[in-house]
């Protein structure tokens, strides 16, 4: 199966959090490949300096091209609370699973209805670079869940 995370941050790898992302990518490989797609370009950028209203609706757009291929799930802070298990059966609904992270904005109202779900890891707001590495590792074990490896126990 393929699990994309989209995420609006600038390309790059930081030394905190790229370790680990490259890891839980590696662990997950006998079950999914997982990649990691970072959105940010000069229109996102400009956005930002107009208004959020305009951030979001450019997030939109830069995720747009994403949504016709598989299961798309935006995670969002105000939507469902999903237990590991709930998250588990997100990944069995489709061979192909779009996650979507939002940027310093959040999303936009209609980017949210274009997904199939919306899902909360909690009320607390993470930053992205943080929620990208909660993700991995959910992701992770959902699949162990799934395929009844001794991570999750
Ligand atoms: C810095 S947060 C944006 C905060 C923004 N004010 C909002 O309400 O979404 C960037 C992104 O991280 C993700 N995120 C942050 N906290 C989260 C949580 N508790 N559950 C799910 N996603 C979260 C969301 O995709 C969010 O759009």
């Amino acid at each position: 199966m393929k699990i994309n995370v989209i995420i609006i941050d600038k390309k790059g790898k930081d030394q905190l959090y790229t370790p680990l992302i490259e890891h839980y990518k590696k662990i997950a490989k006998p079950f999914a490949k997982v990649e990691v797609i970072e959105l940010f370009d000069k229109e996102i950028a400009k956005a930002h300096d107009i208004s959020p209203e305009a951030a979001k609706k450019s997030y939109t757009k830069a995720f747009e091209k994403y949504l016709s291929n598989g299961i798309n799930i935006a995670l969002d802070p105000s939507s469902k609370e999903v237990d590991s298990f709930d998250f588990a059966n997100l990944l069995k609904d489709s061979t192909t699973v779009n996650f979507y992270i939002g940027g310093a904005y959040g999303f936009e109202k209609d980017f949210l209805t274009k997904c199939n779900k919306a899902v909360s890891f909690g009320k607390i707001t993470l930053s992205h670079k943080l929620v990208k590495l909660v993700l991995l590792e959910q992701i992770f074990r959902g699949l162990s869940i799934n395929n009844n490896h001794p991570y999750h126990k």
